[in-house]
C-alpha cells in the first residue's frame, strides 16, 4: 500500500514537471514571437507609426501607465512637445496633440469625435442611463444633458447665490480666528474644505460641516484621493485589466482601496437623495437648491428619476470640490507668489471699496466680474494650473480627420491636454512659462484670442455642467477673502508640491493669515 502511494506520487511529480517544462518551451517561444511581431507591427505598420515619440510608448501603453503613476504627467508632456513639436505618440494607439488649430477640430461641437474607452471607469453605473461624464454615445449624452442644462446655467446658479455667501461667512470666521492667534494655515485643506461644504450648500441643502467641525466629513476627501490614482491608471492602461479588477484587488490593496473609495462617494450621493425623499415626505425642504429643481426635472420626465438624481448627486460630490479648490489654490498660491501683482489686485480691490461698487458682507458675482484685474488673476492662475491635468481624449471619427498636417485613421485616439495646450507660446506669447495677469489686459482683441485656447473646463458639447457653479465660487470668495486678509506664504520660496491623477490637486500651500484691520 505504502509503496504504490509513493509510486504515484513520483508518477504524478513527474507529470506535472513534464507537462510544466512543456508549456514553458511552448510559451517561451509563442511569447517572444508575438512581442517581436508586436514590436515591428507598432514601429513600422501601425497607422501612428510615424508620429514621433518616446520608443516605450510607441510600443505600450505601460509607457503612459508609469507616467501617471508618477503624478507628474503634465511635466513629461509638456516636454515632449518641445522635443517632438505638434504630434506626440504618447500609447500604441494614441496620440498628444497641442496644435491650437486641433482644439476646434477635435471638440468642436460637431466635430463627430467621441470619449474614448479611457472614461468608462469613471462611470458611477447607478443609472440605465450613464452619466454625463463618461457616456461615451454622443446622441445619448445629448439626450440626457438636455434635461438638465438649465440647473447648471449662471442665472440658476446665481438663484443659490446667498448659500455661497454662507459658507464664506463661515470660512472668513475661521480664518479670522488663525490670524488672532498667528497660526500657520494649511491653506490647500481649509480650500477644499470651503469648496465641499458650497456642493454641500448648493445641491443638499446644507453645508456638511467641513468647516465647521474642522474635518473630512465622511471621509469624503480620503474617499477621492485614495480612488483617483488607481482609477485614473486603470484609466489610461490597456483595457483587458478592467477584467481583472478583482483578481487585481485580491494582490493589490489599493486597487481594493480605491474600489472603496469610489463606492464611499456612490453612497454618499445616495445618502443625500434619500435624506432629501425624508425631508420632503416631512415637508421640511423649505428652500429651491440645485436637488430640489432636479425633482422638478422628475415631476415633468419619466425617464429622469431617483437613479438619475442620484447620479447628479455623486457626480457633484466627485466632481464639484476637487477641481474648484485646485483653481481657488491656484489664483492665490500665484498671488502670493507675485508680490506686484498682489498689490495691483489690491489697489483694484481697495478703489472699487471704497467707491461703494462692492457689496457688503458679501460681494456678489455681478460685482465681482467687472473687475478687470480680478478676472485676469483668476483667469491667469487657472492657465498656470488648470485643475485637469491629462489629455482628454478622443475617438477620430469615420472617414478620418487631417490634425497638425497629418491624416489620422477612425477610431485612433487623439486629445489635448490643458497644461500642454495653456503653455503654448504661439497663443500666449513668448512669456507663457510665467505668471502674468496683465497679458489679459493689455489687448482686448488678443485676450479674446487667448481665451479661445483655455481648455480648463474642456470644450464642445462635453464642457464642464458645472463651470458656473465655479465661476461664481471662485470670483466671490477670492475678493472677499483679500478684502478681509493679508495672505502670505510662510515660506516664500518653498513650491507647492502637484499629484495630478487627472485632478492636479496641490499641497503644501502653508500661509500666515493677518486681518486687514490690524494692517
Ligand atoms: C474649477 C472647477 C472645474 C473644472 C476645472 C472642471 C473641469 C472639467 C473638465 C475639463 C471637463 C471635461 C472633461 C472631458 O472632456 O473629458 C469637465 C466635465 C464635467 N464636469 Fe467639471 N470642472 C469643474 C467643476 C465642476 C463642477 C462644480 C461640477 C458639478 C457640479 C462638474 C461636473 C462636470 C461634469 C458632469 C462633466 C461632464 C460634462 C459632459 O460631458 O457633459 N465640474 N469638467
Amino acid at each position: 500500500m505504502l509503496l504504490s502511494s509513493s509510486f504515484f506520487s513520483s508518477l504524478s511529480r513527474i507529470f506535472l514537471q513534464r507537462s510544466l517544462s512543456l508549456a514553458l518551451n511552448l510559451l517561451a517561444p509563442s511569447v517572444l514571437l508575438f512581442s517581436v511581431g508586436w514590436l515591428v507591427y507598432t514601429r513600422f505598420f501601425h497607422p501612428l507609426s510615424r508620429i514621433p515619440g518616446p520608443f516605450w510608448a510607441s510600443v505600450s501603453r505601460y509607457w503612459l501607465g508609469y507616467q501617471v503613476f508618477t503624478g507628474k504627467a503634465e511635466f513629461v508632456q509638456r516636454r515632449l512637445h518641445e522635443i517632438y513639436g505638434p504630434l506626440v505618440r504618447i500609447a500604441p494607439d494614441e496620440v498628444s496633440v497641442s496644435d491650437p488649430a486641433a482644439v476646434k477640430i477635435i471638440y468642436g461641437i460637431k466635430s463627430g469625435f467621441t470619449k474614448t474607452d479611457f472614461y468608462p471607469p469613471f462611470a458611477s453605473g447607478i443609472s440605465p442611463h450613464g452619466d454625463h461624464f463618461a457616456q461615451q454615445d454622443e446622441a445619448k449624452h445629448s439626450a440626457r444633458r438636455k434635461l438638465v442644462n438649465n440647473i447648471y446655467s449662471m442665472s440658476s446658479v446665481l438663484e443659490s447665490e446667498q448659500y455661497i455667501d454662507t459658507c464664506t461667512e463661515v470660512f472668513l470666521s475661521k480664518m479670522a480666528k488663525f490670524a488672532e492667534k498667528g497660526q500657520v494655515v494649511d491653506l490647500g485643506e481649509w480650500i477644499q474644505w470651503y469648496t465641499f461644504d458650497v456642493v454641500g450648500e448648493l445641491f443638499f441643502g446644507q453645508q456638511f460641516g467641513f468647516m465647521r467641525d474642522e474635518h473630512d466629513f465622511g471621509n469624503y476627501i480620503l474617499s477621492l484621493d485614495t480612488m483617483m490614482p488607481t482609477t485614473t491608471l486603470l484609466c489610461v492602461l490597456p483595457v483587458f485589466l478592467r477584467y481583472f479588477q478583482v483578481f487585481l484587488g485580491l494582490l493589490f490593496p489599493s486597487i481594493r482601496k480605491a474600489v472603496e473609495g469610489f463606492n464611499e462617494i456612490r453612497r454618499a450621493g445616495k445618502f443625500w437623495v434619500d435624506h432629501r425623499l425624508q425631508q420632503m415626505a416631512d415637508r421640511k425642504v423649505n428652500r429651491s437648491d440645485l436637488l430640489d429643481k432636479l425633482f422638478k426635472v422628475r415631476q415633468n420626465k419619466s425617464d429622469f428619476d431617483i437613479p438619475e438624481i442620484q447620479n447628479e448627486s455623486v457626480v457633484a460630490i466627485f466632481a464639484g470640490s476637487d477641481t474648484t479648490a485646485i483653481a481657488i489654490r491656484s489664483i492665490l498660491y500665484y498671488l502670493m507668489k507675485t508680490p506686484d501683482a498682489y498689490a495691483k489686485l489690491m489697489e483694484e480691490i481697495n478703489k472699487a471699496d471704497s467707491d461703494g461698487r462692492l457689496s457688503k458682507p458679501h460681494v456678489k458675482y455681478n460685482e465681482a466680474i467687472k473687475l478687470p484685474y480680478l478676472v485676469a488673476c483668476c483667469k491667469e492662475g487657472i492657465r498656470m494650473h488648470p485643475s485637469v491635468g491629462l489629455s482628454l481624449p478622443r475617438y477620430v471619427p469615420p472617414g478620418g480627420s487631417q490634425i497638425a498636417g497629418r491624416f489620422f485613421p477612425a477610431g485612433s485616439k487623439v486629445g489635448i491636454s490643458a497644461p500642454v495646450l495653456h503653455s503654448n507660446t504661439d497663443i500666449f506669447g513668448a512669456d507663457a512659462a510665467v505668471y502674468n495677469p496683465d497679458r489679459w489686459i493689455r489687448d482686448p482683441k488678443a485676450a479674446a484670442e487667448m481665451d479661445r485656447y483655455m481648455l480648463h473646463f474642456g470644450a464642445g458639447s462635453r464642457t464642464c455642467i458645472g463651470k458656473n457653479i465655479s465661476l461664481a465660487e471662485i470670483h466671490k470668495m477670492i475678493p472677499q477673502l483679500l478684502r478681509s486678509f493679508k495672505l502670505e506664504l510662510v515660506d516664500q520660496q518653498k513650491e507647492w508640491t502637484t499629484h495630478n491623477f487627472w485632478f492636479n490637486k496641490q499641497t503644501g500651500i502653508e500661509v500666515r493669515v493677518t486681518s486687514r484691520r490690524d494692517i
